[in-house]
């Protein structure tokens, strides 16, 4: 049931739905198969070009798309994650047929192939699955082909599940990381984790936690988040003592904020609003910028977003982020501090942003990131600090993020 839904999700992407919009399409399943449909759907994306390269040795003729998935759905199980070769085979076999005639037209063909792929010996020298041109491109020109290439690699390994604990909790079986941040390996069913309903900590990966920690939040401190849903940062920040004011365009993501702060037994006040058009009533301390972004930093948890983006969006994207900066510079006082935030690996969201805004607004600098557990190495020329998901890869990687924070000229500050 796992693996038909996994097709299923399959087929939902390639129609150019993401796996999380369609959370809801395998309500039918048991919730243990629901999960391993997810696993599965993901994996394949992971590995797609690999399992292709596997199948393409085999096979005379193109196979349809639907065959296509189903094929690499079985020489992922096989080849990566060690599934019993004679169970994938019949089952895949199984599920060929199920495709209508022209299903059971291909099931001797995928028989053949699975049973010769299942020896295949090559898989772990295949080279990772290549980023698409749109982003490869910028990346291999920024950090180099072998940065490039290490991405690549993290990409196909997935990502960890970090948490980050509220200020003195602990969770049994995670691994403290150097930034603060805890982290699990395998899967892990996050609601039944001890900690969960007491709201000792949230999940958020361990890169994603230092934007706030750059921020420093002091106790009283009123500060806004901006683009806050689903709110890791905004807990952060609640969690430091500061008052809050979490702004989201969607009040459908910002329930997601109101229901991890109530789990968390922390407050904040929450605006459904464009940030754009946001001003706050009393005067504020700082601001958290986590802007719009390509979200490119994050495939190693979202493998189907190379499949449904062409990079055509991320033009908008910059003009937006760029108005969101000189609109939140407005929002602090002569002296006040905001810190930029993207979750991708273009410059030209990152670093190119902070060189642009520091161009626009005379006497605005940027400071040094001192983050206990980061790398020197990271802080970029811009004075920003760049994670990349190629970064920690004993430990299991990290996603990648830009984040600069930025003092406004004037004040005593
Ligand atoms: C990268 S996510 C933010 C993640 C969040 N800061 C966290 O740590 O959980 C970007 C968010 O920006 C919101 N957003 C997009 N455009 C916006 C705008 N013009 N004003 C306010 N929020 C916006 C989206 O709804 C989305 O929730």
């Amino acid at each position: 049931m796992a693996r038909s839904g996994a097709l299923r999700l399959l087929a939902g992407v390639r129609d150019g739905l993401s796996l999380s919009d369609q959370a809801g399409a395998l309500k039918a399943l048991p919730p243990a198969d629901q999960a391993r449909a997810g696993r599965l759907a993901a994996e394949v994306l992971r590995h797609q070009s690999r399992a292709d390269a596997v199948i393409g040795a085999y096979v005379s003729r193109k196979p349809t798309p639907q065959v296509a998935d189903v094929l690499r759905l079985a020489v992922v199980e096989m080849l990566h994650l060690n599934g019993a070769a004679h169970g994938v085979v019949d089952a895949a076999v199984n599920l060929t047929r199920s495709l209508g005639k022209k299903g059971q037209a291909a099931s001797g063909m995928v028989n053949a192939v699975l049973r010769k792929a299942a020896g295949h010996q090559g898989w772990p020298g295949l080279p990772p699955q290549p980023m698409p041109d749109w982003l490869r491109g910028p990346v291999a020109a920024a950090h180099g082909e072998a940065a490039a290439q290490a991405i690549e690699a993290a990409h196909g390994a997935g990502a960890p599940l970090d948490l980050t604990p509220k200020p003195g909790a602990s969770v049994e079986g995670a691994d403290p990381l150097p930034t603060g941040s805890l982290r699990l390996h395998g899967p892990a069913q996050v609601s039944a984790l001890p900690g969960y309903t007491d709201g000792d900590w949230w999940v958020q990966d361990a890169a994603a936690a230092l934007p706030a920690r750059l921020l420093d939040p002091r106790p009283g401190e009123r500060i806004a988040d901006l683009c806050a849903a689903p709110g890791g940062k905004t807990l952060q920040l609640a969690a430091a003592g500061a008052q809050v004011t979490a702004v989201d365009i969607s009040p459908a993501r910002l329930r997601r904020v109101a229901e991890n702060l109530t789990r968390c037994g922390l407050s904040a006040e929450l605006v459904a609003a464009d940030a754009l058009d946001w001003r706050s009533d009393a005067p504020l301390d700082a601001v958290l910028l986590d802007a719009p972004c390509s979200a490119t930093g994050t495939i190693r948890r979202h493998p189907d977003l190379p499949f449904l983006r062409d990079g055509s969006g991320i033009p908008a994207l910059i003009d937006l982020q760029a108005r969101l900066i000189d609109h939140a510079l407005s929002l602090i006082p002569p002296g006040g501090r905001m810190v930029y935030a993207v979750c991708s690996l273009l410059p030209d969201e990152g670093e190119t942003q902070v060189a642009a805004a520091l161009a626009r607004h005379p006497g605005l600098t940027v400071e040094t990131p001192v983050l206990p557990g980061t790398d020197p190495s990271w802080i970029t020329p811009e004075g920003g600090l760049r994670t990349r998901p190629d970064y920690w890869p004993d430990r299991g990687g990290m996603d990648g993020f830009f984040m600069a924070r930025l003092r406004k000229a004037g004040g005593g500050g």
